[in-house]
């Protein structure tokens, strides 16, 4: 198959080029080019983008195909403009055998909407008690390179060092879920002004900030890889500051949610708004955009989390935790760095695409836009303008906080290896 991208700016810059696609790659850049045979999309007014890499995703399949299923987080993924996505481990069973991750991998492969990469856990069955068969998931026909227990942390310090020793071994990342168990007990949204006015239970910045400190100085004492899961605390971004200027091995990511919403949406008690790590204050958000900006935060990733209405038309302490996140990932971030002059869209390709490309290890993805380069490509309209219903995503669930909210840019066409996997807001193939 072959395309014909006319008049895109790439990466938002500089003059209008044509882009052709030809058997998986990118196969000339140039203008006025000869469509030949391909068929020709008017990309006018047009922003090119790698495709983008999602380090965290919940597809829920095995175990809760009610919620997701991998064909579904796959059309979901290529409407967001990704063209790969890594599968938590959290499933049912969960994912830290070699049956389960390859089987990940192989539905993913078969749907064949969007490089499903399964996440291995790092203890068995998330308990963390024993560690995981790392090295035969890494060596299984899914290999996989980044392992986490995301939902719990791994909160034993032996455990965890043995981890990151493996992950050396392995080439690989460990993936933490940042939150002192013992500092969370009840809690419910986070300790500050908000949650005493609600009457809900406190959990406090320091969870997480005392569990990234710690597992920094193993990274750094081991020469392992660590990878922070949803920053979400001034002082985090404070600790990885410190811990990068020292020569850590660590990277982290940032949820849209974070850096959007705050605690105060939660005055509804809507339980929608209930997310782990829990919504921060507004100091917290700015800090956020700008350890983005910075570099400190590595990438954005989703923790698209869907879940059952029954999980979460319920009363607030009850519901369970987590968000979608794919279709709205792109806006939310032009929302909250492309608006505010944070991010450029070389910026948003860094993010989005380019360091979780790296940070996992993925060769054929976060490529630059030249030829010869894959065709692994999303294409946004800067100047959309669209109002979020959860209820026409492609997800089962529909989980989204930013229901009914105006959002710019929108991704108009998700290519994976010169395929168009959507287009217009419909899935192709
Ligand atoms: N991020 C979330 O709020 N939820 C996650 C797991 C978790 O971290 O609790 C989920 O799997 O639903």
């Amino acid at each position: 198959m072959s395309a014909l991208l006319r008049g895109v700016l790439l990466y938002g810059e500089g003059e209008p080029v044509d882009v052709l696609v030809d058997d998986g790659v990118i196969a000339r850049i140039g203008t006025d080019l000869d469509a030949g045979g391909a068929e020709v999309v008017d990309a006018r007014g047009k922003v090119l983008l790698p495709g983008f890499v999602d380090l965290h995703t919940h597809l829920r399949e095995p175990g809760r195909e009610d919620t997701e299923t991998i064909a579904t987080g796959s059309a979901a993924a290529a409407l967001g403009g990704y063209t790969a996505v890594f599968a938590m481990a959290n499933t049912d069973p969960v994912a830290d055998t070699q049956l389960v991750v390859e089987h990940v991998w192989r539905q993913g492969q078969a749907v064949g909407l969007v490089d499903v990469h399964p996440v291995g856990a790092v203890t068995v069955g998330l308990k963390g008690e024993k560690l995981a068969e790392l090295g035969t998931m890494a060596r299984s026909a899914a290999g996989v390179r980044v392992f986490s227990d995301d939902g719990h942390c791994v909160h034993d310090p032996l455990l965890m060092r043995r981890a990151l020793e493996y992950s050396k071994a392995l080439d690989a990342v460990i993936a933490q879920h940042a939150e002192e168990p013992e500092l969370t007990v009840g809690a419910q949204a986070n300790e500050g002004e908000v949650a005493s006015r609600l009457g809900l239970a406190g959990w406090p910045a320091v969870a997480e900030e005392a569990i990234v400190a710690r597992d920094c100085l193993l990274a750094k004492h081991t020469g392992g890889r660590l990878h922070v899961c949803h920053v979400s605390t001034t002082g985090t971004v404070d600790v990885l500051r410190w811990a990068k200027a020292r020569g850590t091995g660590v990277s982290a990511e940032v949820t849209p949610h974070h850096l959007l919403l705050t605690d105060e949406v939660l005055a509804s008690y809507d339980p929608v708004n209930k997310v782990n790590p829990p919504l921060r204050t507004s100091v917290d958000v700015q800090a956020l955009r700008a350890a983005l900006a910075e570099g400190i935060v590595d990438c954005v990733a989703t923790d698209h989390a869907p879940h059952a209405p029954q999980d979460k038309d319920c009363e607030w302490s009850s519901a369970r935790p987590g968000m979608l996140g794919l279709q709205t990932a792109l806006s939310v971030v032009a929302h909250t760095m492309v608006a505010t002059e944070l991010l450029d869209w070389r910026g948003v390709a860094r993010v989005m695409s380019e360091r979780p490309a790296q940070i996992a290890g993925l060769p054929d993805q976060g490529r630059p836009l030249a030829e010869g380069e894959p065709a692994n490509l999303a294409l946004v309209d800067p100047d959309a303008r669209w109002t979020v219903r959860g209820s026409e995503f492609a997800s089962i669930a529909a989980n989204t906080p930013f229901e009914g909210m105006e959002l710019p840019a929108r991704v108009v066409m998700t290519m994976l290896r010169g395929r168009i996997t959507a287009h217009e807001g419909k899935v192709c193939g």
